[in-house]
């Protein structure tokens, strides 16, 4: 399983899709459509910030025992990500002390039974850097209602403390191998060179790892 990283609005979606055509691969989508809670913590993040924790859990426990049926298999997200999004709602009082601590407590469980699983980790996990300004941009771009600045006091200096915190996250991360993309550099989206050039590097780290003929 090769697992996409990076803040919001990063590219994870755009790369994940390019990345199961090229490997013939399933793509494994982080769930925002249909997601009845998301625009829900946009509009009240005391509320509902607790539900969508564990909403966000739950689908993506579900996704990674799907993704590691077959090897390859792509996952938009990481289980760790998720985790720096509760420590940051915790810290800004979106979360309880109590709420906190039965998510990990849970989490832990989920991650106990992936250790039981043939494989338990991820074999790659691709992390896509992008500035402030570029998440900024893209997430404009991109256009969900919910999440455009202009929206909601706050959701500015909330995205800050979000890419702010991937830094010494990805530095930290050291649970699988790992591939960082400088994703305001290359364009993967719109330049089919550029993502020719990342799916080379992913297919080069694949094939060290005997993943990939
Ligand atoms: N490298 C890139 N160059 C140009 N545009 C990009 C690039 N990566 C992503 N985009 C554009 O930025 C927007 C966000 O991309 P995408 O949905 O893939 O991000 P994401 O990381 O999956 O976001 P989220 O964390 O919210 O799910 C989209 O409109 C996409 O087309
Ligand atoms: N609060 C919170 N906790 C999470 O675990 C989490 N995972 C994703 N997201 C938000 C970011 C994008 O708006 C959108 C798509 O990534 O969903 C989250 N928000």
């Amino acid at each position: 399983m090769i697992v996409l990283a990076g803040t919001i609005g990063a590219g994870k979606s755009s790369l994940a899709k390019a990345l199961g055509a090229h490997l013939n691969t399933e793509v494994f989508y982080e769930a925002v459509d249909n997601n009845p809670v998301l625009d829900l913590y946009y509009q009240d993040p005391k509320k509902y910030a607790f539900l969508l924790q564990i909403y966000f859990l739950n689908k993506r426990f579900e996704s990674i025992k799907l993704a590691y049926q077959q090897d390859n298999n792509v996952l938009d997200r990481s289980i760790f990500e998720d985790e720096l999004f509760l420590t940051l709602n915790y810290k800004n009082g979106n979360v309880t002390k109590t709420e906190l601590d039965i998510y990990k407590e849970l989490l832990a469980n989920m991650l106990e039974e992936l250790e039981g699983m043939p494989k338990k980790r991820p074999d790659l996990l691709v992390y896509i850097d992008v500035s402030f300004e570029t998440m900024l941009a893209r997430i404009e771009q991109r256009g969900r209602s919910f999440e455009q600045i202009d929206a909601q006091e706050g959701l500015k200096a909330y995205y800050h403390q979000v890419h702010g915190e991937y830094p010494s996250w990805y530095d930290a991360y050291d649970i699988s191998p790992k591939l960082r993309i400088d994703g305001d550099k290359i364009d993967f989206v719109n330049n089919p060179e550029d993502l020719e050039v990342v799916l080379s590097q992913i297919d080069q780290e694949l094939k060290a790892l005997d993943l990939l003929k």
